[in-house]
């Protein structure tokens, strides 16, 4: 199949800003990587959509929007088109060049197991800002079939893994706000599943103490000595003891068990509690990964690196290091999942999301069509 070109677009659980990346791919085992940018929410919109997560959280269903969340997806969704514009006028790539974006948007609900997961998004005014048919609600079908709903960047992680030669089994490891692992061994269907906090709790940590959510470069965990019985509070989770397939929602865990240590020593404890998560995700692979890849923004972190080598016996290694992009993964993957979606082939397998089968998935919308020549008539 011809190779089309894709921009994907995605909004994590960090909540920090929009990604946005171009890639050529025929929606199988072909992927160039192309162009990207990124675009930071500024203070008002983080906040509005740190409300839109606590409103959203009393959703039964998933097309309601109560309290700021309709306000919360026009922003969200213009902010999205203005780095679009922005993009394509930077690349000087025309609209009509673009075969399809996919839109993730921002969750703000992931109940699974009620079969409700809520992103954020209005893809037709997407498509109608840009000129440019957009694939959304990437996860909806997968979600109402049975699945997970997530991880879904297993499908991507595996046609990068396929196109390579690294030494497999492949870990590829997503430390976003959320943890995720995908398992490779080629030839054979990809396992994943959410594999605990990664940076979400950390980040709220250092929002609370020093009013910026983030533990820049580790420094304050480096710094810091991890409180053991902390720790093994923090891991006797019974997420961890649940089978795959499962992922979680970005509010599933608490970092009340560090509400009393010192700032150093808090985040010393969650990077290892992060660290120690994806150690024991490890029981539910099956065999032990050669290589762990680390991609999304913890793969900047090198106390949560260093923390996560000194806890599995594979290499340890990041998305950039091997040729990929860790901060555009997930962008990507949203752009080669709406190739996918096009043509009608699966986002999702049983061994990623536990979904009854192979589904695709995605709410396709076109712009409108320019209007033609008006007829004169005497
Ligand atoms: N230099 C850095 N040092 C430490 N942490 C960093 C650095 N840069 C980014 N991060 C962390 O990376 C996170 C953002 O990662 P990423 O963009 O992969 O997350 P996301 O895509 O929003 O989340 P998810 O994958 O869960 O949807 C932030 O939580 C931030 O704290
Ligand atoms: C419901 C949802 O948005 N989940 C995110 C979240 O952030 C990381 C982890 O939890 C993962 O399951 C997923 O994102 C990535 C992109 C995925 O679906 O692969």
């Amino acid at each position: 199949m011809a190779l089309l070109t894709a921009l994907g677009l995605m909004s994590g659980t960090s909540m920090d800003g929009i990604d946005l990346a171009l890639i050529e791919t025929d929606g199988a085992a072909a992927v160039r990587m192309g162009p990207s940018a990124s675009l930071d929410y500024d203070d008002a919109e983080r906040s509005l959509l740190r409300q839109a997560l606590r409103d959203a959280a009393a959703m039964t269903d998933r097309a309601a929007r109560p309290g700021v969340l309709a306000e919360a997806e026009r922003r969200l969704t213009a902010s999205h088109a203005t780095l679009v514009r922005r993009f394509l006028a930077e690349q000087a790539i025309e609209p009509r060049q673009v075969a399809v974006i996919g839109f993730h948007g921002q969750t703000v609900l992931h109940r699974p197991a009620e079969r409700l997961t809520v992103q954020i998004g209005d893809g037709a005014a997407l498509a109608a800002a840009t000129g440019i048919p957009v694939v959304s609600d990437l996860r909806a079908a997968d979600v109402a079939a049975g699945g997970q709903g997530a991880p879904f960047v297993p499908a991507f992680h595996r046609a990068l893994v396929e196109a390579g030669t690294l030494p497999g089994p492949v870990a590829v490891l997503n430390l976003g706000g959320v943890g995720n692992v995908t398992y490779v061994e080629r030839g054979q269907d990809p396992i994943a599943f959410d594999t605990g906090p990664a940076n979400a709790l950390i980040d709220d940590l250092m929002l609370e103490r020093t009013g910026r959510a983030v533990d820049a470069d580790g420094r304050a965990a480096l710094a810091g000595t991890v409180d053991a019985a902390a720790l093994a509070a923090l891991l006797d989770h019974e997420y961890f003891g649940k089978k795959p397939p499962k992922s979680l929602d970005r509010n599933e865990f608490s970092r009340s068990a560090v509400a009393s240590l010192s700032t150093e020593d808090a985040a010393a404890t969650l990077t290892a509690f992060t660290a120690g998560s994806v150690a024991l995700a490890r029981r539910w692979l099956p065999k032990e990964p050669a290589l762990w890849v680390v991609c999304g923004g913890g793969a900047r972190n090198p106390a949560i690196l260093a923390a996560l080598a000194a806890r599995v016996p594979g290499a340890v290694t990041t998305a950039d290091a091997v040729g990929w992009s860790a901060a555009m993964m997930e962008a990507q993957a949203f752009a080669y999942l709406a190739v996918r979606s096009l043509d009608g082939l699966p986002l999702s397998f049983p061994s990623t999301t536990g979904v009854p089968r192979p589904m695709t998935g995605g709410v396709l919308s076109r712009p409108e069509p320019a209007p033609g020549p008006t007829m004169v008539t005497a």
